[in-house]
């Protein structure tokens, strides 16, 4: 699991610390992580040609130092202070007494910004607030050759939130320090990260209030069946999809939860026929079900369709149609149950779910804010679709979800995601770890059928991969297996 602490956890954590190991730690983890780029990249540090581009905090101190150690192993390292009343004063004496070279000339430093073999972004960290003053902004658009690191977290994006509120730096690795902030997983900030790297400094923060699931802990949750497993213990979904205008929201999302690991699917529908004509296996008898999903294009029956799964005692999923009639009702149609029930909108649906205050666009730019406020108003577990697709509990626990591609941005995916999804509801998980559980499943297959460097895939691609990317996280969650993804 990847924790990420807010900006008031992690200044709480550090206070209880030392202040000199602390910044030692950080920067020498650092300076360690450009020492190795550099040599990646040109065979050796001696000679490579680094700026630091450092604000008035501790984030352009800590580049100012890791600069001068770099200096030391012969690299020629130039810094650009933004705020130059105001810099790191021993960082930037470290700096110069390493033979650094120091400029206030933003022309200058664009032009270093340029040539730089390695850019170290200090311009703030987890003090930034708002988008970048003009000087800084500049290098969020400026061009250049070299890589591009930024200091616990590329400038411009809020670290407890992921919201970019205007110019922010795009980093090719984002050197991270003590622990993950909301703002590195959540996009739009996760976008500008690159790859992520921690570099432990012995803070201990207490719970993390967004947290990421990897490959192992996919592995502990996916329900295997056991000897004695019948289709009831395995759990029986319900599905209340499709119409004669959509039957291909019933045929995926049938194939998502018949592949979620379904013991069986019940599906009530009008286009039963094609349904079972394509998936032989599913039910079209009434009978005990243990989880519902309805909505994926359900179209005129979803208003009789969502009465007869919110009147159940088992879990509901309520996806696309089905929320548009929620949104209708607002949360006092929730109000009466006692099972748990799971919303999995994407950013349209989540803002008409929202009474239409705001629009789709701006619930994509605060995530976390949106599918927090949701997941309260309704007293429901909430998946907020979309790139970084996140789960947010009615008390504001998140989790976020690491894989996925916007190749998956394609008609029915989420058709496929609602019935997984169902699946592993039915299999007795809870929305908190079924729903989180789906979206990663779900985007790992979208990984695995779109290949790399990556072809557009159908939602059909999609549901397909599942099986693939069940074996992959099973294998990799095992002592000794495999890597698990973004670890
Ligand atoms: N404490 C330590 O020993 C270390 C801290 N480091 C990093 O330093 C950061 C914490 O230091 P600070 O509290 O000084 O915070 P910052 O380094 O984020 O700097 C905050 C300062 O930047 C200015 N600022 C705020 N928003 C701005 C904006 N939009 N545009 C331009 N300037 C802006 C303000 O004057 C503010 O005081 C963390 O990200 C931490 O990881 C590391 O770099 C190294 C070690
Ligand atoms: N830019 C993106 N990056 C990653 N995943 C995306 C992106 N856009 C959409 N997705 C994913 O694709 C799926 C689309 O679902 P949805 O919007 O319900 O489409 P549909 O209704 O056509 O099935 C969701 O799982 C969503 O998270
Ligand atoms: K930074």
């Amino acid at each position: 699991m990847r924790h990420a602490h807010t900006v008031e956890q992690v200044r709480a954590a550090e206070a209880a610390l030392a202040p000199a190991p602390l910044m030692e730690r950080a920067v020498a983890g650092l300076a360690a992580a450009c020492a190795r780029l550099l040599t990646r990249r040109r065979g050796r540090v001696y000679g490579s040609a680094l700026l630091v581009l450092a604000g008035s905090g501790d984030s352009g101190g800590g580049a100012l130092f890791a600069g001068a150690r770099l200096a030391g192993r012969g690299a020629a390292v130039s810094a650009v202070l933004l705020d130059p009343g105001r810099a790191h004063p021993a960082a930037l004496a470290a700096l110069r007494a390493a033979g650094g070279r120091v400029t206030t000339d933003q022309e200058v430093g664009l032009a270093d910004f340029s040539r730089a073999d390695l850019i170290l972004d200090g311009i703030v960290g987890i003090g930034g607030r708002g988008g970048l003053g003009p000087a800084a902004a500049v290098y969020a658009t400026a061009p250049r050759a070299g890589l591009l690191v930024a200091v616990d977290l590329p400038s411009g994006v809020d670290a407890d939130t992921g919201e970019v509120p205007g110019a922010a730096l795009r980093a090719d690795v984002t050197v991270t320090f003590g622990t993950y902030k909301p703002g590195l997983v959540v996009d739009p900030g996760a976008g500008h990260v690159g790859a992520l790297h921690l570099v432990p400094i012995g803070l201990r923060p207490p719970q993390a209030p967004v947290e990421a699931l990897q490959h192992a802990d996919l592995a502990a949750l996916l329900p295997r069946p056991a000897t004695e497993s019948d289709k009831y213990r395995r759990g029986v979904v319900g599905l209340l999809a499709g119409s004669e205008r959509y039957p291909g929201a019933a045929l995926l999302a049938v194939a998502g939860a018949l592949r979620g690991g379904a013991g069986a699917v019940r599906y009530q529908g009008r286009p039963a026929e094609e349904v079972v004509r394509c998936h032989p296996e599913v039910l079209l008898t009434a009978g005990r079900v243990q989880a519902w999903v309805v909505g994926p294009g359900s179209g005129d029956d979803t208003p009789e369709a969502l009465d007869d799964a919110l009147a159940s005692e088992v879990p509901v999923l309520v996806d696309a149609d089905g929320l548009s009639e929620l949104a209708r009702r607002g949360p006092g149609a929730l109000a009466g149950r006692a099972a748990p029930t799971l919303l999995t909108p994407h950013a349209g649906e989540a803002a008409r779910l929202l009474g239409g205050t705001v629009t789709a666009d701006q619930v994509a730019a605060a995530r976390l804010r949106h599918a927090r406020e949701l997941a309260a108003r309704f007293g429901a577990t909430v998946l907020l679709k979309g790139s970084s697709t996140v789960v947010a509990r009615p008390d504001g626990a998140v989790r976020v979800n690491p894989t996925g591609t916007s190749w998956l941005a394609t008609a029915g995916s989420g058709d496929v995601l609602a019935g997984l999804a169902g699946a592993l509801l039915a299999a007795g998980l809870t929305p908190w770890d079924a729903a989180p559980a789906a979206a990663y499943l779900h985007g790992l297959a979208g990984r695995l059928a779109a290949g790399e460097p990556g072809a557009p895939v159908t939602a059909s691609d999609v549901a397909a991969a599942l099986p693939a990317a069940w074996r992959d996280v099973a294998e990799g969650g095992r002592p000794g297996g495999a890597a698990g993804l973004g670890d």
